[in-house]
């Protein structure tokens, strides 16, 4: 499985097309969240950590906009109650063929890991079954703004008793000089990950129709009105931050 250096927007570009997470993307997508996710690896695996205080024994754990199955993978090392199975979903057929293979991977490198299944399919179409750990992990960021009230509503009606969603995104703030700050930090967090001028600023252009960012107090509000009766921020690196919401 060939996993290359993220160069994607290294040549300038006559015009940027909108972002796809299609084959090119598949095969530099680690290096790529990796080197522009502040925090990305620290959440990845506390996300498993946390969801093993909310699993409950023979029930799904989805992880929904799964990629390459990163947080899949998570859960697989850290939940080990009985009966529970991961159901990791995505709509890109390249992100799904791939996730497969490294899902296959971990089974040959480790013994008595959770049952996964991967499912191509949009999120917003599939029905959810009882679930006790929801993973959605930058995510809600790619859906469409007036989509996202009605799909947490559909996760926290499938959240059972006890269970969570654990959702991280990238944020943005009203007030603009933390906004200016934060997003000035972050360029610095990609230039330090060896990232030049022209490719973060190519790669700002292909992904700003189609990655909207929300306040805290938005999300907030959202999954209150969703129907989660506690929202608990767990961490924060820079603009980048993931929330624990309790059904
Ligand atoms: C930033 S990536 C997620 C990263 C991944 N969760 C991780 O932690 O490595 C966003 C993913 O969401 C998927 N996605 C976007 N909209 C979707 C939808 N409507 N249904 C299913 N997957 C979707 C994309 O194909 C992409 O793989
Ligand atoms: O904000 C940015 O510039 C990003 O690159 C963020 C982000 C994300 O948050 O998902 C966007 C697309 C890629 O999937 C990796 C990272």
């Amino acid at each position: 499985m060939s996993q290359d250096p993220d160069r994607l927007f290294a040549q300038p570009l006559e015009q940027v097309p909108d972002f796809v997470f299609n084959e090119d993307v598949v095969r530099v997508f680690p290096d790529m969240i990796k080197r522009s996710v502040p925090g990305y690896p620290t959440i990845v695996e506390n996300l498993g950590v946390l969801a093993a205080r909310f699993a409950q024994p023979h029930t799904a754990l989805y992880d929904l906009g799964a990629s390459l199955g990163a947080v899949t993978q998570s859960l697989r090392r850290h939940v080990r109650h009985d009966g529970c199975r991961v159901i990791a979903v995505d709509n890109s057929a390249a992100m799904v063929e791939r996730c497969r293979q490294y899902l296959t991977a971990q089974d040959s490198m480790f013994q008595e890991l959770l049952p996964v299944q991967v499912i191509e399919a949009d999120i917003l179409a599939l029905p959810f079954e009882p679930a006790s750990v929801v993973a959605m992990n930058f995510t809600l960021q790619f859906i469409a703004p007036e989509q996202r009230l009605a799909l947490l509503a559909r996760i926290h009606q499938a959240l059972l008793p006890g269970g969570a969603l654990i959702l991280s995104e990238k944020l943005r703030f009203d007030d603009v000089q933390e906004q200016d700050l934060l997003n000035d930090l972050h360029l610095d967090f990609k230039r330090a990950n060896g990232y030049s001028d022209l490719e973060i600023a190519q790669k700002r252009s292909a992904i700003e129709h189609v990655m909207k960012p929300d306040t805290l107090q938005a999300h907030q509000e959202r999954l209150h009105a969703a129907g989660f009766s506690k929202v608990v921020p767990w961490f924060q690196c820079l603009n980048f931050a993931s929330l624990i919401a309790l059904p």
